[in-house]
Parts: structure tokens; sequence; C-alpha cells
């Protein structure tokens, strides 16, 4: 049997804190897991996570453990904050300790390179008996942290695990909907990543609002054409977890995947560009994977595959800009007249 008020939270960076620290504040008794035994100590004596969230207090309620067992034993939810690249090593070591009908989120917006698996079908695969789901959407821990009112999206097949995760989260500044389309949600939180890159890079180099506006756009049209093909639904990227995020980390220095963007269109080099923000940004290894899958279904993904030339093979970001600019008219809306992944050469 779970405690209903027991929650696991696993990661020890920006938004693993946030998380953790609200489900704490909502009156939850909350373990945060960090892999690091020294710092999970001095967070836990020091009420505060100096590395990622400095100058903002913890809840009481929330306990820093490097000790898995005690973390989740017994919790009614587990929220894996961890990035994609260590995510299913994380999953392996928990399975051990998790309840029958305890419930396992993912809060990682990645896709592994093996088979394009989002994070839910990893714990698919290795917790084939538990519920899970998608926590998805809008969501700077930062300003999560300091009370900005905030929309995310919990996405699962179980409606069970959704009303424990909305009661464990929401609150008059935290406001949580539900959605069924877990694989769209979670795709959104994925892809979304790759635009944000590309209008950090816009932005520095002293693009308008025009532009700005006719990307988020398009992206969100290359977005939509993508998930439509793998199967999700592309009504789901019009909610927050799709639309929402997309103009969130398209249009703030916040993001880190923005920042990285922002870092290249100025000059630096894409290794100097990760180093120098020193957290995870996902858009980096998610435009490889997503560059592959569509032309492996000839799926037309303009934007992303412009992005992938400019990281991987040395294009400069003007001439790709205006190859983009220069291609063939295209349509407008899609999804109601002509359709989507006929090859073209322009935006
Ligand atoms: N930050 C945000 O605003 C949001 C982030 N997300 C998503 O959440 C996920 C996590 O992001 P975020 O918390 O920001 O990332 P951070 O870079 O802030 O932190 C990542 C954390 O994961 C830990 N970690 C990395 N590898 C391992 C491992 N093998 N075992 C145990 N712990 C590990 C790191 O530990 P260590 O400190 O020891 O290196 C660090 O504490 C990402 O997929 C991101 O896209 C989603 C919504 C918002
Ligand atoms: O996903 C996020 C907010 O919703 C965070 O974006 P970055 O990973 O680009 O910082």
């Amino acid at each position: 049997m779970t405690n209903p008020n027991k929650i696991a939270v696993l990661g020890g960076g920006s938004f693993g804190t946030a998380i953790a620290n609200m489900a704490a504040t909502n009156g939850n008794t909350v373990y945060q897991w960090m892999r690091n035994e020294e710092r999970a100590k001095q967070c836990q004596a020091l009420r505060e996570n100096p590395f990622y969230l400095p100058g903002f207090p913890l809840h009481e309620m929330l306990t820093i453990t490097h000790d898995l067992q005690t973390a989740i034993t017994d919790a009614a939810l587990v929220f894996v904050s961890i990035p994609s690249q260590s995510f299913r090593s994380v999953v392996k070591l928990i399975q051990p300790y998790l309840s029958k009908d305890t419930g396992v989120i993912s809060t990682a917006k990645g896709i592994e390179p093996e088979n394009f698996t989002l994070m839910s079908q990893v714990l698919e695969q290795e917790l084939p008996d538990h519920p899970i789901g998608v926590l998805s959407g809008p969501n700077f821990a930062k300003e999560i942290v300091v009370n900005q009112q905030t929309g995310t999206v919990i996405a699962s097949e179980y409606d069970a695990l959704i009303t424990l995760t909305q009661k464990a989260l929401s609150s008059g500044t935290f406001r949580v909907y539900a959605n069924h389309d877990r694989y769209g949600v979670e795709l959104g939180g994925a892809l979304k990543n790759i635009y944000a890159i590309v209008c950090g890079m816009a932005a520095a180099l002293g693009t308008g609002h025009n532009t700005q506006a006719m990307l988020l756009t398009r992206s969100l049209a290359e977005m939509s054409r993508l998930a439509q093909v793998l199967g999700a639904n592309p009504m789901t990227f019009l909610g927050l977890a799709g639309m929402g995020d997309l103009i969130l980390t398209c249009t703030s220095d916040l993001s880190r995947n923005y920042r990285v963007g922002y870092a290249v269109g100025s000059g630096k080099s894409l290794n100097e560009a990760i180093t120098d923000i020193g957290q995870v940004a996902e858009g980096v290894n998610t435009v490889k994977l997503v560059k592959e899958k569509a032309e492996s279904l000839n799926v037309y993904m303009p934007l992303a595959t412009g992005l992938y030339a400019i990281l991987f093979e040395s294009r400069p970001v003007i001439e790709v800009a205006q190859q983009l600019m220069q291609g063939e008219q295209n349509y407008d809306v899609e999804f109601s007249g002509k359709l989507s992944n006929e090859p073209s050469t322009s935006l």
C-alpha cells in the first residue's frame, strides 16, 4: 500500500527542486533524491538548492536525501526529473523500491536515440506494471518557485494518476490541466526545444517581431506535421504543452535552449555555448533525432533540418535562413487544405 501523501522526486536540478517544493508546500511529505551525497546533505542543511536555484528557501515538508530507498518506499507518486540522457539508468534503479500501485511521472523533455523513445515510453518499458504519466507545459522552474501564475498538463491514460497529480500540485498559483494524449503532450515538450534554439539564434541576428511571429507559427506547423505522422493528435499542439511551451521557450532567455541558439547565433561554437550554460539543453540532441526521423518518414521539417545543418554541418546561419526564405511558395494553414508532408525547400 502507498501513502497517498508521500511523494518522491528524482533529480537535484532546477525542475526537480521546483516540483518537490510545490508538492511540499501543498502539505505532502516529499523526498527529493539527488545522486550526489554531499550536495544532498548541503541542500538539506541549508534548506536551499544553491547549485540550481540559489536564494530560494525550501519548504520544511521537503527532505533532501541521497538514499533512494528512503525516498521512494510507500510513495504514491514518483516524479522523474532527470535529463533524457540518464533517465533510463535512474529508472532502472528505482524498480525494486516501488510499491505495486505507485504512479511514475516523467518531467523530462527529451528523446532517447534508440528507436526515438520518449521518456514515458522508457517508463512503460522499464516499469510495465505501474501507472505512468507525463507532466509538461510552459513551466520555467525559476518562475514556479517565485509563485508566478503557471499552467501545466498531466497526461496519462490513468484517470486516478491524473487526479492524484492534480491534488499533489494544484495551488492558487499552479493550475494542472488533464490530457489523455500522453504521446502528443510529451512530443510537444521535446520538439519545442528545437525551435527555442532556432528563435534564440534569430534573436542574436537582430530579427524583428515579424520574423519572430513567422518562426513561431511555422514551428508549430512543423511540429504538428511530424506529430500527426507519428500518431499523436495534432490538436494537442494547440494546448499548453504544445503552443504554450513553444511561445515560452522561443521568446525568453530563461530557456537554456534559447540561450544555446543565441550563443551560436552570436558566433560561439556549439560546444562553447553548451559549456557556458552548464545545464541541460535537450534540443541539441533532439534536433539530430528529429532530422533523421523526418527524413526516414519523408516529413517536411525545414526549420529542424536547417538548424541541424548549422549546428552539425557548419552551414552559415545567414545562408540557411536565405535558403528557407527563397524556396517555392507554400500554404499557410495546414490540416485544412493542401497538406503537410509534401517536400519543398521553403519555410
Ligand atoms: N528547468 C526547467 O524549467 C524545466 C525543465 N524540464 C525538463 O526537466 C528535465 C530536468 O531538467 P532540469 O531539472 O531543469 O535539469 P538540470 O540541468 O537543472 O538538472 C539535472 C539534474 O539531473 C541530475 N542528473 C543527471 N544525470 C543523472 C544521473 N545519471 N543520475 C542521477 N541524477 C542525474 C543532475 O545531477 P547533478 O546535479 O549531480 O549533475 C541534476 O541534478 C529536463 O528534461 C528538462 O527539459 C521541464 C520543465 C521545466
Ligand atoms: O521546458 C522548459 C520550460 O517549459 C525549460 O526550457 P529549457 O530547457 O530550454 O530551459
